[in-house]
């Protein structure tokens, strides 16, 4: 599903003049497999945002390689990354990152308009949808008419409406209580034994590291693996 082979990341520090180079990422090596939910635990500042953003391809990688479901994302040309990413990645991040002036049911829609989906289809695809994270009753809420797990159920739903094979998350429990972190954890496991999605997510939060098979420790730009807890 996921090939790191070599990669590494260099970011400048500084003002004009007076520019130095610092490493982020190392020589990374890893990969994930298909079916696997794999956890990247680090200090803040220790690059796993960066990871993620390469892995998007969000970013070039100053050297190494990056392959994505058979695709060497490291080397994707500007034009083929948005259709790239739509077919392959939903993303789910922190504070929802869903757009306020649009009712559930729009931002739900929003992957699908971008992907040509014609209207008819999409209405059926995002009902599915939103049966399966249960938010049937809700599709007409605005986000600032939901609480904090139900907005992150739609983020979920957007994420998952185009039946991507990977969904990378980025502290995606970082902004609810425990309960409705339990809630959002059982979604992650079950959308992960029953749809087959691969999920690589970050996370300081140890009951999320918990719901991994695996995780991945980022410190100093090197990587680690940890135990399989599960
Ligand atoms: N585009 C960029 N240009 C320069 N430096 C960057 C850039 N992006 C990230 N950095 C630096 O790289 C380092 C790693 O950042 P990154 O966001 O990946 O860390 P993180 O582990 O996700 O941190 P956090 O847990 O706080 O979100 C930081 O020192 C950051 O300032």
């Amino acid at each position: 599903m996921i090939k790191v082979k070599k990669l590494n990341q260099l970011f400048t520090l500084g003002k004009r003049g007076n520019k130095t180079e610092f490493s982020v990422l190392k020589d990374v090596n890893f990969s994930v497999d298909k079916g696997e939910i794999v956890t990247i635990q680090g200090k803040s500042g220790s690059g796993k945002s960066t990871l993620l953003n390469l892995i998007s391809g969000f970013m070039k990688p100053s050297s190494g390689e990056v392959w994505v479901q058979g695709i060497k994302v490291s080397e994707l040309n500007e034009g083929d990354f948005a259709d790239f990413r739509l077919a392959n990645i939903g993303f789910i991040f922190q504070n929802f990152q869903l757009i306020p002036s649009m009712t559930a049911y729009q931002n739900i829609e929003l992957p699908l308009i971008l992907k040509g989906i014609g209207e008819k289809d999409r209405a059926e695809k995002i009902e599915k949808t939103l049966t399966k994270i249960g938010l049937e009753d809700f599709a007409d809420h605005y986000p600032s008419e939901l609480s904090g797990g139900q907005q992150q159920r739609v983020s979920v739903a957007r994420a998952l409406v185009l039946e991507p094979p990977l969904i990378l998350a980025d502290e995606p429990t970082g902004s609810l209580d425990s309960e409705t972190e339990a809630d959002l954890l059982t979604l992650i496991q079950g959308l992960n034994k029953d749809l087959g999605i691969t999920f690589l997510i970050i996370t300081h939060d140890a009951s999320v590291a918990k719901i991994g098979h695996r995780t991945i420790y980022i410190h100093d730009g090197v990587l680690t693996e940890g135990e399989v807890v599960s």
